[in-house]
């Protein structure tokens, strides 16, 4: 399993009073691209803020949407149980309210997947491409909420679209870490693909 996640990351040159992160505000992405992959972090586990990436402003605003886009589907099952008297714990009622609760279900369930291909594919492939796709994203899950309240067939085109968007994330996170990892640039040169490799794997 990867050891990729949110690390608070022990910066040896960018010592603060702790020696830990944040670093300073003007550290770009590259930077902490460099610091994801540096044996510092590996094996810390505590997570990382995400203010503590200060050029990544646009991943912040993407999450920010995320969050109000997970408020707004939650919100809408509370109303939805107010509209058709189903008191929690039941999930079963009407047709027009189980299909609130499963838009809002399959949303969530695919939302820590979806923001984690999105912080990946954002620093190590390129951060306004990644900003794009998880707005494409978000549009998409609107959409798909949308239609699923209205019918069950109302969701498909909105839902194949979002698996797409998000296999192309998954694709940009992938091709980011090789590139990076396996420094594909200087291969022929500097010959340090199994100590990368290394790292890659490391637990
Ligand atoms: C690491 C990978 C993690 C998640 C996978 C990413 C995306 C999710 C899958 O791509 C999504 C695939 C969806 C495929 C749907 C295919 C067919 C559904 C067919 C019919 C539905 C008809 C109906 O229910 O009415
Ligand atoms: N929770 C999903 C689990 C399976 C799954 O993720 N299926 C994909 C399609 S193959 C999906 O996005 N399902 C949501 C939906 O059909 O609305 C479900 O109830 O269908």
């Amino acid at each position: 399993m990867l050891s990729l996640g949110w690390h608070y990351v022990v910066l040896p040159e960018n010592t603060g009073s702790a020696g830990i992160w944040p670093a300073p505000p003007t550290v770009p992405l590259s930077a902490v691209r460099r610091h994801f992959t540096s044996g510092a972090i590996w094996g810390c586990s505590c997570p990382c803020p995400p203010s503590s990436f200060p050029k990544a402003q646009l991943l912040h605003c993407r999450l920010t949407a995320s969050s109000f886009n997970g408020a707004y589907f939650a919100l809408q099952v509370i109303y939805a149980r107010r509209k058709y008297k189903v008191s929690p714990p039941d999930t079963a009622g009407p047709p027009e309210f189980e299909r609130v609760f499963r838009a809002q279900a399959n949303c969530s369930e695919y939302f820590p997947i979806f923001v984690s291909v999105l912080w990946v594919a954002g620093i190590f492939f390129q951060q306004g491409v990644a900003a794009v796709c998880g707005l494409l994203y978000l549009y998409a899950r609107y959409q798909y909420f949308q239609g699923y309240t209205l019918s069950a067939h109302g969701r498909l085109g909105p839902m194949y679209f979002s698996a797409k968007v998000l296999w192309i994330l998954i694709g940009l996170s992938v091709a980011g870490l090789l590139v990076h990892f396996l420094s594909l640039n200087s291969f022929v040169g500097r010959m340090e693909i199994p100590s990368k490799l290394q790292l890659l794997f490391r637990w």
